[in-house]
C-alpha cells in the first residue's frame, strides 16, 4: 500500500521542476560517460580533433553535505539548528515543519493522514517525508543541510537509504541528549507560550516519548555503532549547549 502511496506522494509533493537534480543546474553536469557519448555522437559534424584529442577536465562534483539532527521531543533541536544556521552556512530542514506545512497546504491529499500521525506521536511513512525533504533540498539550491528530526525510525532510515543516501554526503549525526522530564517541561512550556502545535500537550507527549524510546533511540544507537554520532548534553541553557555544538562543527572542518 505504501508503495502506491509513495508514487502519489511523489507526484503530489514534487513541485520542483521535472527531472531537476539535487544540485543546482549549473553544478549538475553530465557524467564523464555521458559527456563522452555526447561528443562521439556529434563527431561527424565536427572538425577532426587535434592531437591529443581532448583534455578532459577533472569533474569532481561535490555532493550536498548532510548532518542529521536527532534527540527527544523538546530537546532543543530546532533552537540549536537556528544558531548553527547563523554561525555556519547550513540550511535547516525540519522534517516536522515540512510535514506540518504539507498538512496545511491547500489540496494536499495527505493532510488528514499527517495530522493523525502527528497528534498520535507516530512517524509518518517515509515516502511522504523523504519526498518533502528531497524537494526542499532541490528547491533551496544550497549544499549544506541540517536535517532535523529525521531519520526517526527504521522505515525513515530504509527510505532514506533507498532514495537519498547515494545523492548526499552524510557528515554525522548531531544527537541532543536530554532527560525525559526536561523534554516534557520544554514542550509544555512551548505549548503554553502559544506554539499552536497540536502535539504540545501531555497526552501527545506520552506517545511521542514512547515512539522516541522505542523507534528513534535504536536508530541513534545504530549510527553510534558506526561511529557517526556527536553527542551533545542538551540540558544546560541554549547558549551553553551551542558552545558544545560550535566545537563539534569547528572540529569537523566547518
Ligand atoms: N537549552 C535550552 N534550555 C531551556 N529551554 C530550551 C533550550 N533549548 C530549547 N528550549 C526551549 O524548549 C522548547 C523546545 O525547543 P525546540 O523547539 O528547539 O525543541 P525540538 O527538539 O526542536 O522539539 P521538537 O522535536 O518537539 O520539535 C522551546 O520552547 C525552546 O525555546
Ligand atoms: N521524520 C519525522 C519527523 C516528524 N514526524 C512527525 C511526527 C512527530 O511527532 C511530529 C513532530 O515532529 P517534530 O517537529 O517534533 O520534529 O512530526 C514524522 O512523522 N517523521
Amino acid at each position: 500500500m505504501w508503495r502506491a502511496l509513495a508514487q502519489t506522494a511523489l507526484r503530489a509533493v514534487d513541485r520542483s521542476p521535472a527531472g531537476a537534480g539535487l544540485l543546482p543546474p549549473k553544478l549538475a553536469p553530465l557524467t564523464l560517460t555521458q559527456q563522452l557519448q555526447l561528443r562521439h555522437s556529434s563527431k561527424a559534424s565536427q572538425p577532426k580533433p587535434q592531437q591529443p584529442p581532448y583534455k578532459i577536465a577533472s569533474m569532481s562534483v561535490e555532493k550536498p553535505k548532510v548532518v542529521f539532527v536527532l534527540g527527544g521531543p523538546g530537546a532543543g533541536k530546532g533552537t540549536q539548528c537556528s544558531k548553527i544556521v547563523d554561525r555556519f552556512q547550513f540550511t535547516h530542514l525540519s522534517a516536522g515543519d515540512l510535514l506540518r506545512e504539507e498538512r496545511s497546504r491547500e489540496g494536499s491529499e495527505f493532510g488528514t493522514l499527517i495530522e493523525d500521525y502527528i497528534r498520535n506521536g507516530k512517524i509518518v511513512p517515509v515516502e511522504v517525508t523523504c519526498s518533502l525533504l528531497e524537494n526542499a533540498m532541490k528547491a533551496s539550491g544550497k549544499s549544506r543541510f541540517l536535517i532535523d528530526g529525521f531519520p526517526r525510525n527504521q522505515d525513515n532510515l530504509d527510505g532514506w537509504n533507498r532514495q537519498m543516501a547515494e545523492k548526499v554526503d552524510m557528515q554525522f549525526v548531531l544527537f541532543f541528549d536530554c532527560g525525559e522530564d526536561v523534554c516534557v517541561q520544554r514542550c509544555l512550556g512551548r505549548g503554553q507560550s502559544g506554539s499552536g502545535r497540536t502535539d504540545d500537550n501531555m497526552e501527545s507527549l506520552k506517545k511521542r516519548i514512547s515512539t522516541y524510546n522505542n523507534d528513534s533511540l535504536p536508530i541513534i544507537k545504530f549510527f553510534e555503532g558506526a561511529g557517526q554520532v556527536k553527542r551533545i548534553d542538551a540540558s544546560p541553557d541554549a547558549d551553553a549547549v551551542f558552545g558544545e555544538v560550535e566545537r563539534v562543527f569547528l572540529a569537523s572542518g566547518f
